[in-house]
């Protein structure tokens, strides 16, 4: 295992910035994910870590060494990628072996070191199968076991399991995490799926046009994001955004407000045009006549859409009208309606009148102007104690 590093790594194609001042620093055996949007520079970033890209200007180091304008083969480094190219005439034991006897290994050594990545793929008895012979999970297994035969310091892996059905990848994603605990190697991985990069990472590099937004654990990034970007594309569904302005202790959106703890919040002054985001998990339906009647936390909404998850049901919500009946349209109303996730036990049903909710404590104001984040969840706790009272007062 080595530490990785990326100082101020650029990669430019012509008129195209594929990675755009990178730093990152991992730690030794960290399991780090990059994600983001198609073309974002995952998997540039990833090439110029291998030595298959070389950066328009920037270090790589990698342990000790600065490798940037080492090859590929002298980085101890492996790689395992998307389309899994095994050689279809070799059988496993030949396919895992490859890159050793390339180098001459010892048979017994390579003997050893063949049957120790078979076990650790459990592929052990499967040696002098062929690829056609096996299942799609299986043939990536090899790939893997290919890779660590080599005892890299650093595995790179850019989707290795995105061909795979989803059963599989839940499995394989399971297998992954086992073997960094085993291997305690250093992973740089790159893919499109949220589940795996929440699950399997230590930390989450978020990438957007080039530029890390943020690298975190997922928690954090889930929790605290950094800006509007991380917050929009972590989570699935994304968060909801609406457009609002700080009043004088409020939160005021399309004729609603929402009472806030501006004050605690540095850098915000009334007026001021911010977005609030909020999960469509800390929206809920007023189960209760104390939250219902207090009507700085509900709004009336008019159920549209249900999708039924089997684990929640996801709930769209018509646009929220301006209860004061002035205003008329507003771009709120042009926006889409906002998504709330509900337990699937809920009594609920398209085209209801409901009152709903927001969990103030986990709302998140982004800077209008720069998507930067300014808070995550700042409710004045005198507000929490008079709703704790209230709440308390209506169970008794
Ligand atoms: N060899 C190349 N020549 C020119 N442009 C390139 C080259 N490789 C990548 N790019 C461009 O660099 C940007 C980043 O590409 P990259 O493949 O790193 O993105 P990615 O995040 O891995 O995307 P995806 O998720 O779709 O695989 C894209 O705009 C891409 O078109």
């Amino acid at each position: 295992m080595a530490r990785v590093k990326l100082t101020d790594v650029t990669k430019r194609y012509d008129d195209v910035t594929a990675v755009d001042d990178m730093n990152l620093d991992l730690k030794d055996g960290e399991f780090i994910c990059l994600v983001g949007p198609s073309g974002c520079g995952k998997s540039t970033t990833l090439e110029t870590v291998a030595g298959l890209t070389k950066p328009t200007s920037g270090t790589i180091t990698i342990g000790d060494r600065e490798v940037t304008n080492l090859p590929p083969k002298d980085r101890g480094i492996a790689m395992v990628f998307q389309n899994i190219a095994l050689f279809p005439h070799m059988d496993v034991y030949d396919n895992i072996s490859f890159g050793l006897r390339l180098r001459n290994f010892p048979q017994d050594e390579m003997d050893e070191r063949v049957e120790e990545a078979a076990r650790v793929v459990r592929l052990q008895g499967m040696l002098d199968r062929m690829p056609s012979e096996m299942s799609g999970g299986q043939r990536q297994r090899v790939a893997i076991a290919r890779a660590i035969v080599r005892d890299p310091d650093v595995f790179l892996m850019d989707e290795p399991l995105a061909n795979l059905d989803a059963k599989l990848r839940v499995n394989m994603r399971t297998e992954l995490q086992r073997l960094h605990k085993q291997l305690d190697t250093t992973i740089i991985y790159v893919t499109h799926n949220q589940a795996e990069a929440m699950t399997m990472s230590d930390r989450i590099a978020v990438l957007n046009r080039g530029e890390l937004q943020q690298i975190a654990p997922p928690l954090v990034c889930y929790n605290q994001p950094a800006n509007r970007f991380v917050a929009g594309f972590i989570g699935s569904p994304s968060m909801n955004f609406v457009d609002a302005t700080v009043g004088d202790g409020t939160l005021d959106a399309n004729g609603y407000s929402v009472s806030f703890d501006t004050a605690a919040i540095d850098g915000v002054t009334p007026g001021e045009a911010v977005e609030f985001g909020i999960r469509p998990e800390d929206l809920y339906l007023a189960d209760n006549s104390a939250e219902a009647a207090d009507p700085s936390r509900t709004f009336s909404v008019t159920t549209d859409v249900l999708e039924p998850m089997g684990d929640e049901i996801f709930v769209y919500l018509k646009p929220i009208l301006d209860p004061s009946g002035g205003g008329g349209m507003t771009d709120f109303e042009e926006r889409q309606g906002l998504l709330m996730s509900v337990d699937p036990a809920t009594d609920i049903s398209e085209e209801e009148d409901v009152e709903i909710v927001l969990d103030r404590a986990r709302i998140h104001l982004f800077d209008d102007d720069t998507g930067d984040a300014i808070s995550h969840g700042v409710v004045a706790d005198a507000d929490l104690e008079a709703e704790a009272e209230r709440d308390e007062a209506q169970a008794d």
